[in-house]
């Protein structure tokens, strides 16, 4: 991740001093736009992102989004019925989110403030935004002081939004009519910009050790108080703003600190004070001699409260603890909208399973590998009233048939002799309250269908070596790439749970059968390269739309990281970026198809005719099938029915 180092500006937001500066700002603004060759006269283009494109910039900035989006909200409340509007951009000053009255402006210029039209300094001249992002700090465009004559009708407010190491992500704007300025409107947006990273600090470093911390035991919980995160062993990971300021240090000189060298204290000492009886606030020394109130928040797993218990030693990989920390985050953010990319069988998938979101339908995924079931499941339950409850997915393909009962279920203390005495909550009760996925449901042990039958129409559990049953409330998503009528047939598995699990059945399109391979590709390079702008060669490209992709996504995703690699610092892919195997594989598909055209030649040279030759290409799909008519007729792309008719001798 590409890092800024430089402070950011108006790193203490009580100071007022950037209202002092601005016509300075203006003034040096103005010649920068001078210096980018734009005419004052000139009228705008307005032109927004195409629609894949504004899908892209949304998800690559989806947790900004994410975290945004309520603190938008209830700015916008404040300033309801003022004709203005809020809006939120990427770190380039390319609206992501906008809301509000666009009633104030005239209809030419509506699209201007619509996600997808770029402010930045280099395309519109002098205005909020832009020049939030050159200044890095909060900026107040009026009037006239906007370059472009088309934009003096305007009033705009900015703040800019920083991650946790001050790199400014993204920028919250307040835009309206300009006899609708408000002295207090750059206020709010700064306080709300300061809402939006400490919302994302928090959801960055969900899973650390996190102090919560000021002078000034009143100001801890309010928009004032610094926060800082320590990884279990007290290594310094990550400070707010305000935590930055108060530490006095800037964010590369505090990555050598742990949690004792700034406070004083082993990190153990938080958890000894959290084990007293009625824990007050910590009452803390920092390294500068200044004392400061604190409140910690240890959200951690046991195995990591254990670790914590250590002594503290150096984390060699902080950045990548915070980048994992990050994608986690991400993951656990994203919603059905993140994955349009624009095929219509998607598109309908997304549409369906829109319409139940939160009905209490259970919904049954279908789906060859790799083909991001269990994305899709995540996105529902992300964008289902139950996001803020667990989501626990659960693979029957990958517990041995021994463990699944309890691992489901959960066990009483006592309820297995050995090892395992003490009781432990099964997967049904740890997503009680939220979404229950269940993977690979056609491989559920037979004998437990009827069990988990009984659990989802009770909707009570009752854990092994125990007599009572816990009511419990999920919502339920499965995922298959069987056939479960045919399971059903062959007496594996039970007809009576099948149909209480297909409530909705959507099925997702492999990759091969995708008409967005293009935005896929650019979305995966995106992500996995950290916005590094790598893009493919059209001769990749070529090659990308014959592949059969038999690994769908997760083979797509693991070839782009490799060849990302490779690549380096060339930043377009090509051939010689590609791995061997992948390469091999073409070369294979190439002498098949050869192999394919040559037979079809001579079964024509030999007079056969067209339903022969049928005949001919349905056996050999069975042979390479292994005799399975289901995957047969799915490879085909007909019904097994018509396998049957056209080779009637079959049984
Ligand atoms: N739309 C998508 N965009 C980008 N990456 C994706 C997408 N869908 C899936 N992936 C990636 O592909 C990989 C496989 O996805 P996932 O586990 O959801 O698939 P699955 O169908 O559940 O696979 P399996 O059937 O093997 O369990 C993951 O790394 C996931 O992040």
């Amino acid at each position: 991740m590409e890092r800024q180092t430089a402070p950011i500006r108006n790193t203490q937001p009580a100071s007022e001093a950037w209202a002092d500066n601005m016509p300075l700002i203006i003034e040096t603004s103005h010649q920068r736009s001078q210096q980018y060759g734009l005419c004052p006269e000139t009228p705008p283009d307005y032109s927004p992102l195409a629609r894949n494109d504004l899908s892209l910039l949304i998800e690559q900035n989806r947790l900004l989004h994410a975290h945004a989006i309520p603190a938008m909200e209830t700015l916008y409340q404040q300033i309801v019925n003022t004709h203005n509007m809020v809006i939120l951009t990427d770190a380039n000053g390319v609206i992501v989110h906008s809301l509000g009255d666009d009633d104030f402006l005239e209809k030419a210029n509506r699209v201007a403030l619509q996600p997808g039209v770029a402010w930045s300094e280099q395309s519109r001249g002098t205005n909020a935004i832009g020049t939030a992002i050159v200044e890095r700090s909060p900026a107040l465009v009026h009037a006239d002081q906007h370059y472009l004559a088309a934009n003096h009708f305007l009033t705009c407010s900015a703040a800019p939004i920083a991650d946790h190491m001050g790199k400014v992500i993204g920028v919250l704007d307040v835009s309206g009519d300009q006899r609708s300025y408000h002295k207090h409107t750059m206020a709010l947006v700064r306080m709300s910009a300061l809402m939006i990273e400490n919302q994302l600090f928090s959801a960055t470093f969900e899973e650390a050790i996190t102090l919560h911390f000021h002078a000034r035991p009143e100001f801890i919980g309010t928009l004032m108080e610094g926060i800082a995160s320590f990884s279990p062993g007290g290594r310094f990971l990550a400070a707010n703003r305000n935590g930055l300021f108060q530490l006095g240090l800037p964010f590369s000189a505090l990555q050598s600190h742990t949690f004792s060298s700034l406070f004083g204290l082993p990190v153990s000492a938080l958890f000894d004070h959290y084990r007293t009886a009625s824990p007050g606030l910590l009452n803390l020394c920092m390294h500068s001699g200044v004392r400061v109130y604190g409140r910690a928040q240890l959200r951690l797993t046991n195995s990591v409260f254990q670790q914590s218990l250590t002594p503290e030693r150096a984390a060699p990989a902080t950045s990548a603890v915070a980048a994992n920390q990050a994608a986690a985050s991400a993951r656990r953010l994203s919603g059905l909208r993140y994955l349009r990319t624009g095929d219509p069988q998607l598109e309908l998938v997304i549409e369906k399973v829109t319409r139940v979101l939160g009905r209490d339908i259970p919904i049954m995924i279908m789906g060859e590998t790799g083909t991001g079931k269990e994305l899709l499941a995540q996105a529902i339950h992300n964008d289902s009233p139950r996001a803020m409850s667990p989501f626990v997915a659960v693979n029957c393909a990958s517990i041995p048939e021994t463990l699944i009962e309890s691992e489901l279920f959960g066990y009483e203390d006592g309820a297995f002799t050995g090892a395992r005495k003490k009781g432990a909550v099964g997967k049904i009760l740890q997503a009680n309250g939220g979404t229950l996925f269940l993977d690979e449901i056609g491989d559920m042990p037979f004998s437990l269908q009827a069990r988990l039958l009984r659990v989802l129409q009770e909707r009570m559990v009752t854990p092994l070596g125990s007599d009572k049953s816990i009511p419990v409330n999920v919502e339920l998503i499965c995922a298959t790439n069987h056939n479960l009528r045919e399971r059903i047939a062959r007496g594996l598995f039970r007809e009576d749970l099948y149909y209480r699990l297909n409530g909705l059945v959507v099925k997702l399109p492999p990759l091969r059968e995708r008409t967005d391979l293009e935005t896929v590709v650019r979305k995966i390079l995106a992500t996995e390269s950290n916005n590094a702008r790598y893009e493919v060669s059209d001769e990749i490209l070529a090659l990308f739309h014959r592949h059969r992709w038999p690994g769908n996504f997760r083979q797509l995703t693991n070839l782009l990281r490799t060849a990302i690699v490779m690549a380096g610092d060339e930043h377009q892919i090509c051939l010689r970026h590609m791995p061997d195997d992948f390469l091999d594989d073409i070369e294979q598909t190439k002498v098949h198809d050869h192999h394919a055209e040559a037979g079809t030649a001579r079964m024509i040279a030999s007079g056969a005719n067209l339903e022969e030759m049928e005949q001919s290409v349905i056996l050999k799909s069975l042979e390479a099938h292994g005799g399975n008519v289901s995957a047969t007729a799915r490879a085909l792309g007909v019904s097994r029915n018509t396998i049957y008719r056209k080779v009637p001798n079959l049984k």
